[in-house]
């Protein structure tokens, strides 16, 4: 059979420090910020009925309009600073940030085009001032980039001619340019989140976006980049005709949750997620509804014991500044992160059986398994039945370390843990201390 030339270059997970990291973020946060947020997915009183930063193309929007938007983008109340501080407070520990989003615009003064910040009335580079600040606060920083840009006159969605084909290889060039741009004046930088890559010229760009891909870890060892960037020969997308995934995580669960660990396939990964039900730009008014902050630790929660990281956007407003909804939940999210950040930094998937009350994360590297508990149940006998060949040594709130829980021994391998009587009105987590005992798994049984 045909050897795959440009499929993935690494079967199973990256073993790099940088990985490592990445893998024990647990908390993210996405920032879409840019020309559309000046519109709020709103015209002449009329609502865009998409996703706010998609409304360049919605019929509604007249041509020159959006595009002429951007001498209107003068965020006077704009400090990253602040932004990052809210970030650091709410327990993210990385961020993505929109450098350039469809619509073409480069919150960067890019050297390649005219269209960015640097001939607007904000001039300031926004890029910078995001990545200097966050970095400041010790969260990593991710740079957002679509390689669809509605902009630029040689994008194509599809290469049909020899004059589509001209076109893109210029497009290619420029890409190419932006991104080593990019990553030369941002070096601390740890990866790039690429969008925009579903349409059939990418798709027949398969060797290009192996060397580029090549390329740019060349220029910034370490870099991280996801499934979402690479294409194969054949044009397949997230896993190459082999069936294997290329990029260094699974990057397609956007605004869903993997149900099982069989759906995450042994990679690493993480969930972007929007707190109304989409949209990432700022949006006047918020559709239907609104995720709590009970739900959006619900979903850290489910992710971190998937083995994954959940980062959750914001749409900052065209003055920089965040709408209130969104500085709550970053409040109330922080306040419980500060309390029960244990059991979502540097934890992975436990591996023992799903229970009613909520999810199981395991510390990496070391034997406590933490419960991270949603639902009470009316007997507040908590159910816990550990994986093959592990014992429960001891069981405690996390908050009262001290106070040994009782477990009921149930049949031969599940125990009840009896909750005092008391009022649980937020999320808490037991720490479940771990050694090795009881029922071999076959494969220990194989080895004596
Ligand atoms: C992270 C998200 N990805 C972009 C996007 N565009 C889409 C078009 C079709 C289907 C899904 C999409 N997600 C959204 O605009 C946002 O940037």
């Amino acid at each position: 059979p045909k050897v795959l030339q440009h499929g993935a270059h690494r079967v199973g997970k990256r073993t790099d420090v940088e990985m490592a990291t990445w893998r024990g973020y647990g908390m993210g946060q996405f920032i879409h910020w840019g020309v559309y947020s000046l519109f709020g997915g709103e015209l002449n009183g009329n609502y865009y009925n998409g996703a706010a930063e998609w409304i360049r193309s919605w019929k509604d929007m007249p041509n020159g309009v959006y595009d002429s938007a951007y001498k209107q983008f003068n965020p006077s109340s704009f400090d990253a600073t602040q932004w990052a501080k809210m970030a650091k407070q709410m327990g993210v520990r990385y961020v993505t940030f929109t450098t350039k989003h469809h619509d073409g615009f480069c919150l960067w003064p890019s050297k390649y085009t005219d269209y960015t910040i640097a001939n607007s009335p904000c001039k300031k580079d926004i890029v910078k001032q995001v990545v200097d600040a966050y970095t400041k606060e010790g969260i990593d920083v991710y740079l957002y980039f679509s390689i669809m840009d509605w902009h630029n006159p040689d994008w194509r969605y599809d290469l049909k001619t020899k004059e589509d084909s001209v076109a893109f290889e210029r497009f290619k060039l420029f890409t190419k340019k932006q991104l080593t741009e990019l990553l030369q004046q941002y070096p601390q930088t740890k990866g790039l989140w690429f969008d925009g890559t579903w349409d059939n010229s990418w798709k027949k760009s398969g060797a290009f976006t192996d060397t580029l891909e090549q390329y740019l870890k060349t220029l910034h060892p370490g870099l991280i980049i996801g499934s979402r960037f690479r294409a194969d020969e054949f044009g397949n997308r997230h896993v190459d005709a082999t069936g294997v995934l290329m990029g260094d995580y699974e990057q397609g669960w956007e605004r869903k949750i993997p149900k099982t660990y069989a759906d995450v396939h042994g990679n690493d990964w993480d969930c972007v997620m929007t707190i109304p039900e989409n949209g990432w730009g700022y949006q006047k008014k918020w559709l239907g509804h609104w995720k709590t902050t009970n739900e959006i630790l619900e979903m850290t929660a489910q992710c971190v014991s998937l083995g994954g990281n959940f980062v959750l956007n914001f749409g900052p407003k065209p003055d920089g500044t965040f709408r209130p909804e969104e500085v709550e939940i970053a409040k109330e999210a922080g306040e419980w992160m500060k309390i029960n950040n244990a059991a979502i930094y540097n934890c992975e998937y436990a591996g023992w059986e799903k229970q009613d009350w909520g999810y199981y994360t395991k510390k990496t590297n070391e034997n406590k398994v933490y419960m991270i508990v949603f639902n009470v149940p009316v007997s507040r006998s908590l159910k816990v039945k550990p994986s093959k060949n592990t014992l429960v040594d001891k069981a405690y709130l996390l908050t009262a370390p001290g106070k040994t829980l009782s477990l009921e021994k149930l049949d031969y391998d599940a125990s009840f843990i009896q909750l005092p009587s008391a009022q649980y009105k937020q999320p808490f987590v037991i720490v479940l201390e771990t050694k090795e005992g009881g029922e071999k798994s076959d494969e220990q049984k194989a080895k004596t």
